[in-house]
């Protein structure tokens, strides 16, 4: 994963890496300045390759627009959809996983630079045009088209959608569910309840995004709003639940039907039998196709409400391929916490839309003052459909009170709450060797070794005994967290040293076989054929049909003999990108160094939020306040073309 971050914000200078001769970062033969930025470290092989293959095509000599062509594909590796040339030569540093030397490379000069962007023959400029070009220049950005035509797909798509008619609704019906469903406990009269007030722009709205921290709630109002959407007069509306991974899918099913339990007969009648598909499936994922489903412009999904949770993890580009699908006068019900990592791939879809400016919509202002919620009235309607859930009903405690101080960037608060001794807090203030990752003191992780090998433990014995559920939920007992795959934060490093605890302690751990028992999986690829995705995590079991890998799937787990499996490693490790989605009893979080381009506070917010009772941070005070001060910043144009 990448971002890109503040650079004002960043403390030490980037160390530059030293390139060697025959590095296969380096392209042989590339010349002036895309070979200058690849012997940098700027561009790797392929940004180079893809300019200069565009370049010759299109007969484009100059050497700047070669340039930015490379930093556009570049820009896509780190999250960003496009590129702002005025301002890449200070932002451009953070490469996934190393630093880059920046000074003294020869960057263009920026308005002659963005002069020959708008005259070449590769770009089209401003939003017109036939698309045929493959590049795009606006407002200041530069976009390949490609991604150019999704953002201004889901731009669209999403303002067509906010100014749609509203639905015809029966109010006093409406009015008396929403009565029934939010009990307003604990909330003075007057004072709105969040979840009551997204209920009901969700009943009136094609669009709503039902924002909220973990545990302020927002499974427990999806599993409301569909008893609301199913207590109105007419045909019952069909719903459809998703999610981006299987695992957040099960975990919605899951919590939905718990949050159901504690409806009154009648509204769990309404509600019925749950079920949740991850998206790819309700798309109809289609062998052989990596980008294009069944359901499309064409051919619309028939579902009249569509309810997608975990949206900080879908890219623009699944954006625009929900929004195709998803019938125009349909509802649609976006749920998820704007404040964690955007998705892997490029785009920050839900952070934009959640944040984008806006006039608030006086229809639908109009449309909730009929329903009397409580305060609602009082103040203006909702932009955009976003509705913020703001009280925590879960972690209470200092996880919660870290993660607000996270989200207010507050580093003394944060380090506080860290230093506070509070028991679901800790933190273990240890600075690892720069070269070889060696800890002062191995006593200093007593904490995190005693964590792994319970879990680990834990894992091993269900495993022998066949008892899968009991296997799976020992997995979900502890998760060890890093920001960088390799080097001495990352997840290799750390994964290899728990496998030693556990070695160590566990008799008979790991004797059995690359198969063995009580083995964490974690799938690296999508397999959609076997309704497996990147970062979905399983254990091994034994059972009588033989050793299985077992994967968490609602009620059901699902059981897959290894030799099916092709992309899987071992998990005792993994990355705070490939955690989103999931939580855990307890999670330790290795704090990358303060120079570390990964290091920002949606990571930090993420890897903590993941933790239910007990989060444990190593690192540096340094590394942690530096965290906090330091938003990721993906470059966009969504959030602020949706204003209008
Ligand atoms: N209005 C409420 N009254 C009482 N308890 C609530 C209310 N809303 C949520 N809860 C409880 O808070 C806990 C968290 O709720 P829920 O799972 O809906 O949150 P969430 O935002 O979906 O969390 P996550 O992001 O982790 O999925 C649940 O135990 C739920 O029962």
């Amino acid at each position: 994963m990448s971002t890109t971050t503040d650079p004002a914000a960043t403390a030490r200078p980037v160390v530059p890496p030293a390139p060697s001769p025959g590095d296969p970062a380096l392209v042989r033969h590339a010349r002036g300045l895309l070979g200058t930025f690849n012997t940098a470290g700027v561009l790797r092989p392929a940004d180079v390759h893809t300019a200069r293959a565009v370049a010759r095509m299109a007969g484009e000599p100059d050497e700047r627009v070669q340039l930015a062509l490379a930093l556009a594909v570049r820009a896509l590796r780190n999250g960003s959809v496009c590129v702002d040339l005025a301002g890449v030569s200070s932002t451009v540093f953070d490469e996934a996983e190393e630093q880059v030397d920046l000074t003294g490379l020869p960057w263009p000069e920026p308005d002659a630079w963005a002069e020959a962007c708008r005259a070449s023959p590769l770009v089209s400029v401003g939003g017109g045009g036939d698309g045929s070009r493959p590049l795009r220049w606006h407002d200041g950005q530069l976009y390949l088209e490609r991604y150019w035509q999704q953002e201004e797909l889901v731009r669209q798509q999403l303002q067509r959608r906010f100014s749609g008619e509203g639905y015809a609704v029966d109010v006093e019906r409406a009015r008396a569910a929403l009565e029934r469903l939010f009990p307003r406990e604990g909330l003075a009269a007057g004072e709105v309840d969040r979840q009551q007030e997204a209920a009901a722009v969700s009943l009136l709205s094609r669009v709503t995004v039902l924002a909220g921290g973990p545990g302020t709630g927002k499974t427990t109002t999806v599993a409301r709003l569909l008893a609301l959407l199913r207590d109105q007069p007419g045909p019952e509306p069909r719903i459809a639940l998703a999610a981006p991974t299987g695992k957040a899918a099960a975990r919605l099913e899951e919590a939905v039907r718990s949050a159901t339990a504690g409806l009154g007969p009648e509204d769990r009648a309404r509600v019925g039998d749950v079920s949740a598909s991850t998206l790819h499936r309700l798309l109809g994922w289609q062998p052989g196709s990596r980008s294009r489903f069944r359901h499309d412009a064409t051919n619309h999904l028939p579902h009249d409400v569509v309810i997608v949770d975990e949206m900080s993890m879908v890219s623009l580009t699944m954006m625009a391929r929900l929004l195709e699908a998803v019938r125009p006068d349909a509802r649609l019900v976006l749920v998820g916490d704007p404040d964690q990592l955007s998705s892997v791939e490029a785009g920050a879809v839900l952070a934009d839309v959640a944040r984008a400016p806006g006039e608030p919509s006086a229809p639908l202002g109009e449309e909730l003052a009929a329903l009397g919620l409580p305060g609602v009235a009082d103040e203006p309607p909702p932009v955009h459909g976003v509705v913020q859930l703001t009280r925590p009903w879960r972690f209470g405690g200092s996880i919660e009170e870290l993660a607000r101080a996270i989200r207010a960037s507050d580093d003394d608060a944060v380090v506080a709450v860290l230093r506070s001794g509070a028991p679901d807090v800790g933190f273990c203030e240890l600075e690892l060797d720069p070269e070889t990752g060696r800890v002062p003191g191995p006593e200093d992780l007593a904490e995190l070794a005693d964590a792994v090998r319970g879990a680990g433990r834990a894992a091993r014995a269900a495993a022998e005994a066949g008892q899968v559920g009991e296997a799976l939920a020992a997995l979900d007992q502890h998760r060890l967290l890093c920001a960088h795959r390799r080097g001495p934060y990352g997840v290799t490093r750390w994964s290899l040293e728990a496998e030693r605890w556990l070695v160590e302690a566990v008799p008979g751990y790991g004797e059995d076989g690359e198969w063995y028992l009580g083995r964490p999986l974690l799938v690296t690829a999508n397999d959609y054929e076997m309704g497996l995705y990147n970062g979905d995590t399983g254990v091994v079991v034994s059972t009588p049909q033989g050793v299985r890998a077992a994967f968490a799937r609602g009620a059901e787990p699902s059981l897959v003999a290894p030799v099916r499996l092709d992309a899987v490693q071992t998990v005792h490790a993994m990355t705070v990108h490939r955690a989103q989605g999931s939580q855990f009893t307890r999670v330790s979080f290795v704090v990358p160094p303060p120079a570390s381009p990964l290091l920002t506070r949606e990571l930090l917010y993420t890897a903590v939020t993941r933790a239910t009772e007990r989060v444990l941070v190593l690192g540096t005070e340094e590394a942690v306040r530096q965290a906090v001060r330091r938003p990721a910043l993906r470059a966009s144009g969504l959030r602020l073309r949706l204003a209008g």
